[in-house]
């Protein structure tokens, strides 16, 4: 499975090109429509999600409501662009007014001035519209039709808010079922609502500054048998995969499993998790610490991977730079920007996990047609559980 996307955020739409996506996968756009709709929401966003309301058209792949194993084009508008059209539009325009609109003021954390260096834009116009986090409505979009597939296999995954800018939301134990309909619930997509108003008054705090804060995502994934990856080859690691997936998300600066980092500090006799077996179950862990990976591959056990989000980078309370004109420092004030978008990344972690999953199963079985797939998983299944 692969997938590309293009588009600007203020451009006229975002495109995302799937393939290798088994024939026969019963798809409607409001599977799509329903991952697109819960990226948009949550607490801490600013303006530009209230322009914007992101549907999904199919251009390919789809006919009747079922994939036919042929690229799928996703399509989803950008409806600021008619706010934009003289800004973002294709045509040249007069050399006077291109010079007046250029975009010379980098911000720090964003990718304008590494992008301006790389590609030689003097404008960085050219920089910001791609590198803007607009474009994980494409991946999200990609990311949905994984989530099919492994919904046709039993394996549910779910994203949720850990902590927001130091507090921390409880572990509950609740089934994937229960976290999705919890966060679902929540504006900050929180499953510990004792946490909810704390987190909130939070980001409201964070935008009355006129700054931005960050947090941790989880994503549990429920159902994948074990030996999905491989420890054969480096670049077949699953884990690896999944965690190159999160930190490739906007703003996102790293990923763990399980324990994470806290393994640092905990013994051998504390970390491993000890094996059982049930005639029913099969083999088990009695406990999850290493977030269901071992050697590259599943254990069997739920994956639980976090990833961490720095604060946003356009800040109304203006960091100092430099004009790339000028060489003069300036302290920019902005338009509009997010004050924390850790909500609407959970989701868009949720997806990119879901398609690593999705990927390495498709790799692994054969999958020319969803009936095809579904029995080779199932028959594997069987064959460990007895093994
Ligand atoms: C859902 C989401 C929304 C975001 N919204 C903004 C925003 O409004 N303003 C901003 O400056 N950065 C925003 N970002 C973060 C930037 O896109 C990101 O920091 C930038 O692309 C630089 O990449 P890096 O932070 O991964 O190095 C957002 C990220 C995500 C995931
Ligand atoms: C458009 C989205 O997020 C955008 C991501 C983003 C950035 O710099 O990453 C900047 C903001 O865009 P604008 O400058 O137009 O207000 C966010 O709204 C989206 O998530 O769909």
């Amino acid at each position: 499975m692969r997938y590309l996307t293009a588009g600007e955020s203020h451009g006229k739409q975002l495109t995302t090109i799937v393939e290798g996506i088994p024939a026969q996968l019963n798809l409607l756009k409001e599977d799509v429509n329903e991952s697109l709709i819960r990226r948009q929401g949550g607490y801490g966003r600013g303006r530009r999600m209230k322009i914007e309301k992101d549907l999904v058209s199919m251009l390919s792949g789809v006919r009747h409501g079922y994939t036919l194993g042929s690229p799928i084009t996703l399509a989803i508008t950008n409806d600021d662009f008619k706010n934009w059209e003289d800004i973002m539009g294709e045509d040249p325009i007069d050399e006077e007014q291109h010079i007046r609109r250029q975009v010379t003021k980098p911000r720090p954390g964003h990718a304008d001035l590494n992008g301006a260096l790389k590609y030689n834009h003097r404008d960085m116009r050219n920089v910001l519209e791609r590198s803007s986090a607009r474009e994980t409505a494409a991946r999200v979009a990609a990311g949905s039709i994984a989530k099919k597939i492994l919904k046709e296999l039993d394996i549910n995954i779910v994203g949720y808010v850990k902590e927001i800018h130091g507090i921390k939301a409880n572990d509950l134990p609740m089934s994937v079922e229960e976290k999705i309909r919890k966060s679902n619930e929540s504006p900050v997509r929180v499953i510990d609502d004792s946490k909810e108003e704390e987190m909130k008054c939070a980001i409201d705090q964070a935008k009355q500054d006129g700054d931005s804060i960050g947090g941790v995502v989880e994503v549990t994934v429920e159902g994948v048998p074990a030996g999905l990856g491989s420890y054969v080859q480096f670049d077949r690691k699953l884990d690896s995969k999944i965690a190159g997936a999160v930190v490739s998300i906007n703003a996102f600066k790293g990923a763990e499993f399980g324990i994470g980092f806290e393994a640092a500090r905990t013994r051998g006799s504390e970390t491993h998790d000890e094996i059982g077996y049930g005639e029913q179950r099969g083999y088990y862990r009695k406990t999850n610490n290493l977030g269901g990976f071992e050697g590259g591959m599943t254990t069997g056990m739920p994956i639980v991977v976090k990833g961490v989000m720095k604060p946003i980078p356009t800040l109304y309370k203006p960091l100092e730079s430099v004009d790339i004109n000028s060489k003069e420092p300036f302290q920019a004030s902005i338009e509009r920007s997010d004050s924390c978008a850790v909500p609407a990344a959970a989701v868009v972690m949720e997806h990119v996990v879901a398609w690593e999953v999705a990927s390495s199963i498709i790799e692994q079985f054969p999958s020319d047609y969803m009936e095809q797939l579904k029995e080779s998983v199932n028959e594997y299944r069987e064959r460990i559980r007895t093994f």
